[in-house]
């Protein structure tokens, strides 16, 4: 079976004591789930190791035969300044450390040192080199504009800049360990998001979903974390939870912004400590799987009215997406309303009817509150209704006409953001500013644009011959 290796890049332990590298491997895997782990305790083999297996990161000791770690350490920093390297020795001299240091080193520890100080060091030169070739990767991929792995966005279709840019994004943090918010309004996708990173990601356990919106705290706890048998009366059986489930996989917790404050306050402790107990149990489990958590939800305005823990955003949003709404991406419409139609007739056992060239244009004019999702649901009900030739309007229509057309209050203040020192428009030149607006968000199709102004298209039509008739110059 294969295994996840932590992390992505190879971590290199360098002392000449065999017993000390055993027990210092076990007491990484324990602790810190590290186990992308080589091992050396000849230091003259140690720049072929680093060489050979893709090191990041160096545990190295001071006093070695044949090779010193100083010396090393000048080696590695010249020849590979992107390895980061931290001393772990026996020597307990401030002067070794400070030129150590000064030489480079990220960080100096010695082996006596408190366990958990000494593995909060490692984590942070492992977040600080997954960082860095994050970076590296996002400038690669940003110069190229070419996805390594498209395959694993190949159910979400797009050809929204906006959107490529956030699979570009998702592809260079893919490899990371660290946890992923994806916001967006509902239906904007953020659930197949979810999965293209676990695609991506490599990982070979599975993606367990939660949808905690609603989910009452100890629930979310039984759930999450599982329970030992005889916990609570009814619990004849000792359960995993979807934590446990998710091992060398993913969590994906949907709805995250609906979740309580006590619920928050043990999804804080789990990504603090990285382990949990599960209920009734006092034997920790150790967090093995990725977090991905999405909402709706503005997270900044539930941190301000205090519904939501400023300390979990801030452990949650290290690697954030925002998707944008379907409107904000008019060039996705007709490709996603092809693509629905065929799926549709597909499915519904039909061939797929011919689109009238003013449909795309109508949808694009449409708000589309529930996104990808609500154009989805539209084709659908369209495709059963069809009976033959071209597909009518009539459920798309209906759809728009629902629709809620009152204006929100940015956009009635970015309406009249009229320049004061200007003299306002005449109310006939603002209609007519209207209209020329309205004809050309409607692809110059006269009964859409009649519908975007509240207005028939026999109206709309006498209006624009009158204007053309007052436009002609007289003789
Ligand atoms: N770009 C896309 N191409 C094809 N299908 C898409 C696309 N975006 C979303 N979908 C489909 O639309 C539906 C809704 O998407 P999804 O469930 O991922 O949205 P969501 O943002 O998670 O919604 P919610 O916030 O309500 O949970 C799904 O069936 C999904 O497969």
């Amino acid at each position: 079976m294969s295994v996840n290796l932590y992390p992505a890049f190879g971590v290199l332990l360098i002392d000449d004591e065999a017993s000390f590298l055993r027990s210092f491997s076990l007491l990484l895997e324990t602790a810190a789930g590290i186990n992308h782990i080589y091992t050396c305790e000849d230091s003259r083999q140690a720049m072929d190791m680093i060489e050979k297996h893709s090191i990041g990161l160096v545990l190295l000791d001071i006093n070695m035969p044949h090779l010193s770690g100083e010396a090393l350490l000048s080696e590695i920093v010249e020849r590979h300044p992107e390895v980061h390297v931290i001393i772990v020795s026996g020597l307990n001299q401030l002067e070794t450390a400070i030129s150590c240091i000064r030489s480079g080193a990220f960080d100096y520890f010695i082996k006596s040192s408190e366990e958990k100080r000494l593995i909060d060091g490692i984590k942070r030169a492992i977040e600080m080199q997954e960082m860095r070739l994050e970076n590296q990767e996002m400038r690669r991929l940003f110069f190229s504009d070419t996805l390594k792995h498209p395959e694993a966005f190949a159910n979400i279709l797009t050809q929204d800049k906006g959107m490529k840019l956030v699979f570009q994004y998702l592809e260079s943090v893919s490899e990371s360990s660290r946890h992923v918010l994806i916001t967006g309004e509902s239906g904007t996708g953020k659930e197949a998001i979810a999965q293209a990173i676990h695609d991506l990601s490599g990982r070979t356990g599975l993606l367990v979903s939660v949808n905690v919106a609603g989910v009452d705290d100890s629930f979310f706890s039984d759930t999450l974390f599982g329970h030992a048998r005889g916990a609570f009366s009814g619990a004849d059986q000792a359960r995993s939870g979807m934590v446990e489930q998710a091992s060398g996989g993913t969590l994906f917790l949907d709805e995250i912004g609906d979740l309580s404050l006590a619920s928050q306050v043990k999804l804080l402790r789990l990504l603090q400590e990285g382990e949990y107990y599960p209920l009734g149990s006092d034997k920790p489990k150790r967090l093995n799987a990725r977090l991905i958590v999405a909402t709706h939800q503005n997270l900044d305005t539930k941190q301000a009215d205090g519904s939501f823990r400023k300390d979990l955003y801030y452990r949650l949003c290290t690697h954030q997406v925002d998707l944008p709404a379907l409107r904000k991406r008019p060039t996705d419409i007709p490709l996603l309303l092809e693509y629905f139609l065929e799926k549709a007739a597909q499915e519904l056992g039909r061939s797929k009817p011919t689109v009238p060239k003013e449909l795309p244009v109508l949808l694009q004019n449409y708000a589309f509150p529930g996104n990808v999702r609500e154009l989805q649901a539209l084709c659908f009900d369209a495709v059963s209704r069809h009976r033959g030739g071209i597909l009518s309007m009539a459920v798309f229509k209906r759809a728009c006409d629902n629709a809620d057309v009152s204006i929100s209050p940015e956009a009635a203040d970015a309406f009249f953001q009229y320049p004061v020192d200007h003299p306002l428009p005449t109310l006939q030149k603002s209609a007519d500013l209207l209209v020329d607006e309205a004809m050309k968000r409607a692809n110059g199709n006269q009964s859409i644009a009649a519908r975007l102004l509240g207005i028939s298209q026999p109206a709309l039509s006498k209006r624009l011959k009158s204007r053309k008739g007052l436009e002609t110059p007289s003789e």
